[in-house]
């Protein structure tokens, strides 16, 4: 039986965006399993729509390239009762995110800049959507005013492990406690 996001009753999905290795992937999939919604990773979608990696993309042809796939494999999607798992530069297309927010419930996974380093490690090699002579620290101020203007709820991640954050969006989302 679907359980469905009953706070936002005019919601079908759930939406998770944030920064790269703030857990949108990992922590979607516990949400899906925990809600029984279906679950959809658009870099895994992307990734198997394109036949190579998205690392490759960005390499071989540009964040601007990349940029626009996303943004029509994100217009792509038209889903109903899934966590949608974004990447992390979703949010740099504004049709993507309106289309995803049609249906679907956006919640931010935040983290802080600290926790972010430790997870990413050289974020040059994990694919990150980064300008030519853009700091780490610019990227991070640029893309939270992004995600925290698309978001409906925005979930403080820092210090929590992925359970209690599951069990906190479900509180949330679905609950409504
Ligand atoms: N709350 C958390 N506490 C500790 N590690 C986490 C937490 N959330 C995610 N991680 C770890 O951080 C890494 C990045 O997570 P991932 O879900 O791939 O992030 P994203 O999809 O946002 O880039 C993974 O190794 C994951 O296990
Ligand atoms: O933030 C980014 O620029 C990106 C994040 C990646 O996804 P995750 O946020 O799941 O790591 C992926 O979409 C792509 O490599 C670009
Ligand atoms: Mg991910």
């Amino acid at each position: 039986m679907k359980v469905c996001p009953n706070k936002f009753p005019e919601k079908s999905n759930v939406v998770m965006v944030g920064m790269p290795g703030a857990g949108k992937s990992t922590i979607g999939v516990l949400l899906a399993k925990e809600t029984s919604f279906d679950f959809l990773d658009v870099d895994v979608y992307i990734q198997g729509q394109e036949h190579r990696r998205l690392q490759e993309i960005i390499d071989l042809e540009g964040i601007e390239v990349f940029k626009e796939l996303e943004e029509k494999y994100l217009c792509q999607i038209d889903v109903d009762g899934i966590v949608v798992s974004t990447g992390g530069s979703a949010v740099y297309s504004k049709k993507g995110m309106q289309s995803l927010a049609q249906k679907g419930l956006v919640i931010f996974l935040k983290i802080n800049m600290q926790t972010l380093e430790e997870r990413l490690g050289d974020f040059s090699t994990r694919g990150v959507v980064i300008a030519p002579g853009q700091t780490f620290e610019d990227l991070f101020a640029e893309r939270n005013k992004l995600y925290s203007e698309a978001a409906d709820i925005v979930i403080e991640c820092d210090g929590k492990t992925q359970d209690e954050l599951v069990v906190e969006i479900v509180e949330k989302v679905f609950t409504g406690k």
